[in-house]
């Protein structure tokens, strides 16, 4: 039987390639199987995956050690040298022409996609400082197992996408590339088991992660501007907006008129039936045309179904399907308008690629697989779902109107299809013309949907161990506004810097095996402790530094101040002049050992970069604090509980968002990295810095605050980096604690001080030496009256 229309087409793409069909048959047959027949997934990208299937498989029977004979070699070598040749043009057809200056980046990116990239940077003596950052970061373990467990075909399709973003990427110009803070060139066929993540200039520590790459100073940035960056590709979880973010308003959302219809009133005065029919075959022919040539929306959107072509007063208009749910009853679709019938349809990867390419600038956050056409589905998806909810009350039919520069007016239509709202007996759909609104579900359905955080684990899974939260006191069952993160993220404007190139000999012990609190000598990473590392060979800070540091908090005006010249605290304050620096703590450094040494992630010296490893809860505490955190066992002295995790601001940024926030929260107090401010000289507004946790944090972020006596104690850790402007706050506990026991550290406010731009809380924290004077007087008077 000969094999269907799309079959045949695959495998004569890939018999243009070099692939027999007897090769590429089987694979696209389970290919087919593991995407459930949907061949847009096949078709994406020249068949990429596919081809990569082919390629994958090739490398396979290779390393097995079975003979192939030299012709095959030699076919395969052919294949792939086309492949990349097809690659190229490509990518370089979607917006470059053969001479444009980022053909070479194209080039790149093929080559990335075959597995080559990292051979070629190895081999590749321009870019020294690239091929060492490549190396720098492997996958995180979380990454390496998902990365294992994964099915090969369904990795594949993530590398697909992959791909696709990349070549899309690629077509911008090398300057918006080169803002990029890292990438990762995805494990490929014939290379090393583990992923590697190719760290771009400006470097940023692995400890720390870019929510806005686009502001981020390197003294290098010009130098990053070689067309050899790959994109970006974030580590963290989906999209979060900040509460104060244009995007969570909607502002790029512009809700149109619209009926319950497919159409909104304004397309209806354009769309004329008559005129419909009698055009239709005639554009429809030279839009499909068209669209063969430029692989363009109808084309690749069309997943099987018609697109819809309407013409009026020489204007020609598709509308097509882009995306669905499972049963089909919900679709988007985008109709174009493109003014004229000789203006081409964008095409579909383009309009992917820039509007995922906004996101990513907006959103800052965004997975490494994300997917506009995924999250589409998901929409119809999520839209379906919905209606067939008893409780709800759909008021319309929705549709979602976006106003985008792809080529002509872009509608986005969420349908619901007459027949089906019939079927299900919904009848209770918007009057004709009203204005869209979100559809309004009571708030406890939505949030018995979606629970902003697991009372089970509030980690979400990052940390090595879940952390449960409990409310035994009042109605609020999760913290607001808050994400969790288990490492630093940078805000926007922070400089933070870190290379293997910038870590002398001095400053890492690179000879060192195993654990270096082993050895009989201390290696160069105990100098920053005087010869002795910090930590106990029981993984605990020994007895005499941790005094030193609580001391430092107890009793800071009998230790070393420094006071800045320029100082970065007063620069924000317009309006005066730079007031008088009012002195930082120098503080006592732990420096732990890190990537560029010799030894195991089992050496002592590596404490808070393994995480948390103490049993924790979230609780929301009876004094009226809100939300506490305790420990769920008995801790020793000097142990190590959490990092102090959070968004990385200036102290800028920091201000800014200071005076817009409306002072209803319950703050969570900043802190300043000013523990060494002293030994950079005056620094410069992006390297004074502070750690946020009020939107994003770990469990650090629900420590309350105890005057003095508090049960932790927070030290400065050097991990990746020997710049002291940027450096990890650790806790570790000041003395032993009991099993159940509020954790607390002491904010180090001073209660009295009333120019500070955050207003203090009243203190609850119980402690006889409480330095919220007026509470205490308030409470020694009422002891007198008594
Ligand atoms: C870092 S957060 C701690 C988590 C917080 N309790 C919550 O529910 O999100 C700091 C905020 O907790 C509250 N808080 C912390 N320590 C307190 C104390 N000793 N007395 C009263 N409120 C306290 C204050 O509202 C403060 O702004």
């Amino acid at each position: 039987m000969a094999p269907p229309p799309r079959a045949r087409s695959a495998l004569q793409a890939m018999k243009n390639l070099g692939f027999s069909s007897k090769v590429a048959a089987p694979l696209l047959k389970k290919l087919l199987e593991v995407y459930d027949n949907n061949w847009q997934l096949i078709e994406d990208n020249g068949y990429q995956v596919l081809i990569d299937s082919i390629l994958e498989e090739q490398e396979l029977k290779a390393t097995a050690g079975k003979k192939q004979d030299a012709v095959a070699d030699e076919d395969a070598e052919v294949s792939r040298k086309r492949l990349r040749q097809q690659s190229e043009n490509t990518a370089s057809s979607l917006m470059l022409g053969p001479d444009s200056p980022s053909s070479k980046k194209l080039r790149v990116e093929a080559d990335c996609s075959l597995g080559a990239l990292l051979r070629q940077r190895r081999a590749e003596p321009v870019l020294p400082q690239v091929e060492d950052m490549g190396r720098l970061v492997l996958a995180s373990p979380q990454e390496e197992r998902d990365e294992h467990d994964t099915p090969l075909i369904s990795r594949r399709e993530t590398r697909a996408s992959a791909h696709a973003r990349r070549a899309s990427f690629a077509q911008e110009n090398v300057e918006s590339i080169s803002l990029l803070t890292y990438g990762r060139c995805e494990k490929t066929i014939g290379e090393a088991s583990s992923s590697v993540i190719m760290l771009k200039e400006p470097k940023i520590e692995p400890g720390t992660e870019v929510l806005d790459n686009s502001n981020v100073h390197s003294p290098s940035t010009s130098k990053s501007k070689q067309a050899d960056s790959d994109p970006p590709e974030f580590e963290v979880p989906i999209a979060m907006i900040l509460p104060d973010h244009p995007l969570a308003a909607g502002n790029e959302v512009h809700q149109c008129q619209h009926s319950q219809g497919e159409t909104s009133p304004r397309d209806m005065s354009s769309l004329q039936e008559n005129d419909v029919e009698s055009l239709a075959a005639q554009t429809e022919a030279k839009n499909a045309d068209k669209a063969k040539r430029n692989g363009s929306l109808s084309d690749n959107a069309s997943n099987g179904k018609a697109s819809e072509l309407v013409t009026s007063q020489g204007a020609s208009s598709t509308t097509v399907d882009i995306a669905s749910s499972d049963t089909g009853a919900v679709k988007l679709q985008f109709s174009f308008n493109s003014g004229s019938p000789d203006l081409p349809l964008p095409s579909i990867d383009a309009f992917f690629k820039m509007v995922e390419d906004r996101c990513l600038k907006s959103y800052k956050f965004l997975p490494s697989d994300f997917s506009l056409l995924k999250v589409m589905k998901e929409m119809c998806q999520v839209a379906s779902d919905l209606t067939v909810e008893p409780s709800y009350d759909r008021q319309e039919t929705p549709t979602l109107s976006v106003n985008d520069s792809v080529g002509g007016s872009t509608r986005q239509t969420v349908d619901r299809h007459k027949e089906d709202r019939q079927e299900k007996g919904k009848e209770n759909v918007a009057p004709e013309h009203s204005n869209l609104k979100v559809v309004q579900y009571p708030q406890t359905a939505l949030g018995d949907l979606r629970p902003p955080h697991d009372p089970t684990d509030i980690t979400r899974g990052e940390e090595r161990i879940p952390i449960s939260l409990v409310n035994e006191v009042s109605n609020e069952r999760y913290p607001s506004h808050f994400y969790y993160i288990p490492r630093n993220l940078i805000y926007q404007n922070a400089y933070v810097n870190f290379s293997l190139a910038r870590i002398g000999d001095e400053d890492c012990c690179s000879d060192c095996y195993g654990d270096c609190l082993a050895a009989t000598i201390p290696c160069p990473c105990a100098r920053e402790t005087g010869g002795e590392y910090a930590y106990t060979c029981k993984g605990l800070v020994k007895e005499s530094f941790l005094d030193e540091c609580i001391s430092m908090n107890c009793n800071p005006h009998k230790h070393q101040h420094v006071y800045c010249q320029d100082c970065p605290l007063e620069r924000p304050k317009s309006g005066d002049a730079p007031g008088k620096c009012k002195g930082h703590l120098v503080r006592k450094f732990i420096k732990e050992c890190w990537s560029k040494c010799g030894c195991s992630m089992q050496c002592k010296n590596r404490i808070i970069q393994r995480g948390i490893t103490c049993n924790l809860q979230v609780f929301f505490t009876p004094e009226g604090k809100g939300w506490g955190l305790r420990t769920l066992d008995e801790l020793p002295k000097g142990t190590f509980v959490c990092e102090y995790v959070g968004e990385v601001l200036t102290n800028i940024e920091l201000y800014n968002r200071t005076i817009q926030s409306t002072g209803n929260a319950r703050h969570t107090y900043p802190v300043l990295l000013d523990a060494d401010w002293g030994s950079e000289g005056v620094l410069k507004d992006e390297e004074a810095l502070c750690l946020d946790a009020t939107f994003y944090g770990n469990v650090a972020r629900f420590v309350n605050h105890r005057c003095v006596d508090a049960n932790m104690v927070e030290i400065p850790v050097e991990v990746e980096t020997p710049d002291r402007h940027y450096y990890h706050l650790a806790f570790f506990t000041a003395r032993k604690i009991e099993k159940n026991e509020e954790l607390t550290w002491d904010y180090g406010i001073d209660f009295s001080d009333v120019s500070h731009p955050v207003k203090a809380f009243k203190c609850r924290c119980g402690s006889k030496f409480c330095r919220d004077m007026k509470r205490s007087r308030a409470r020694s008077k009422a002891l007198v009256l008594r």
